[in-house]
């Protein structure tokens, strides 16, 4: 496909009111698309919706309302094939302790209805380094093996599109690289179109080419990971002056320059790149009689986007925000 692996468009979720809680709405309007053949990061903080978003994905919770298209199948008119696009890897590692992964893997392929001579179980096992495990009851297996084989269940019936909700949540950097691999190498050889969580943003700021912001039940954000971190306020040059001469205003900053208070009477200037250089705020700088001590720069990443974009500071002071990036 050349289009879209996902189109979401005005997707809502209430949760009903349960033991004297109040019904809960965990999306609010969402509109997403994926284009067919990304790596694309969910992100968002505790409790913002991404669960709950892919687990309508997946099928296994029931929307309030919208339209959900997986590989241009809607999940309303076509549930059969949309649910056949998707493969999703939990995030908890509840499996019946009696089964193989092999059983696992076989009994998962039946449920996909995948004919016995399509199974690609051996191959499987091998992509999740579980060929020497593969008659182990899944009761003796470790963490690591159990999300490895939850990884493999995803793919038995060789979806279009992954899904996986933070997938290196507690694990160890060995099998972390392993998954990563993994993912790497479905999306390139496979084409297979990947959609995770993670709340490791560097991990998201390495894997992703695009990415999405969650923030409590709505996309505050939606870009390639590139222009995400790139638009916000993309620099900002740190000046501690001199102790005889203390930094108090700065005439002359140029419109869209924001000043903000370091420790030891340093000032951060946040300023967009191509708008102004450093060099003419170092000049407006010492114009004002400054004698600089140091100076450096500092660019933003992504965690600085995700601050600036979920930090809700504009609820109580406008436009503060921004400004520590
Ligand atoms: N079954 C449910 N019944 C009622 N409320 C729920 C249910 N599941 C989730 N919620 C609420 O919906 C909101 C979104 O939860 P969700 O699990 O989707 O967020 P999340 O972004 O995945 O968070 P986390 O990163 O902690 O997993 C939260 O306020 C949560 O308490």
């Amino acid at each position: 496909m050349t289009g879209n692996a996902i189109e979401i468009d005005r997707l809502t979720k209430t949760y009903a009111a349960v033991g004297g809680e109040p019904p809960k709405t965990a999306l609010d309007g969402v509109d997403l698309t994926v284009r067919a053949g990304a790596i694309f990061g969910l992100l968002g903080p505790n409790g913002a919706g991404k669960s709950t978003l892919i687990n309508i994905l997946a099928g296994l919770v029931m929307k309030t309302s919208g339209k959900v298209r997986i590989w241009g199948f809607d999940q309303d008119v076509n549930p059969r094939q949309s649910r056949a696009s998707i493969g999703v890897m939990p995030q908890e590692l509840n499996m019946d302790p009696f089964f193989t992964p092999r059983q696992s893997l076989e009994v998962q392929a039946g449920l996909y209805g995948v004919p016995k001579r399509e199974r690609r179980t051996d191959e499987i096992l091998e992509t999740i380094g579980l060929t020497d495990k593969a008659s182990a009851y899944a009761r003796n297996l470790s963490g690591g093996m159990r999300r490895r084989l939850l990884l493999g269940k995803a793919l038995v019936h060789r979806p279009h599109v992954l899904v996986l909700d933070e997938p290196t949540a507690g694990v160890d950097i060995e099998l972390r690289k392993m998954l990563w691999r993994n993912v790497r190498r479905l999306n390139e050889e496979d084409g297979m179109t990947i959609i995770l969580t993670t709340h490791y943003l560097e991990e998201a700021q390495e894997m992703c080419d695009e990415i999405a912001i969650v923030d409590r039940g709505r996309i505050v954000a939606q870009d390639s990971t590139q222009n995400l971190v790139g638009r916000l306020d993309a620099k900002a040059l740190v000046v501690t002056p001199q102790e005889d001469t203390p930094i108090g205003e700065l005439p002359g900053l140029p419109e869209g320059v924001e000043m903000s208070r370091r420790p030891a009477g340093a000032v951060a200037l946040t300023y967009r790149r191509g708008e102004v250089t450093a060099g003419q705020l170092l000049d407006i700088v010492r114009a004002a009689g400054i004698s600089v001590a140091d100076v450096r720069s500092e660019e933003p990443n992504l965690e600085d986007a995700f601050l600036a974009l979920t930090s809700h500071a504009d609820e109580e002071t406008s436009g503060e925000a921004g400004a520590a990036a």
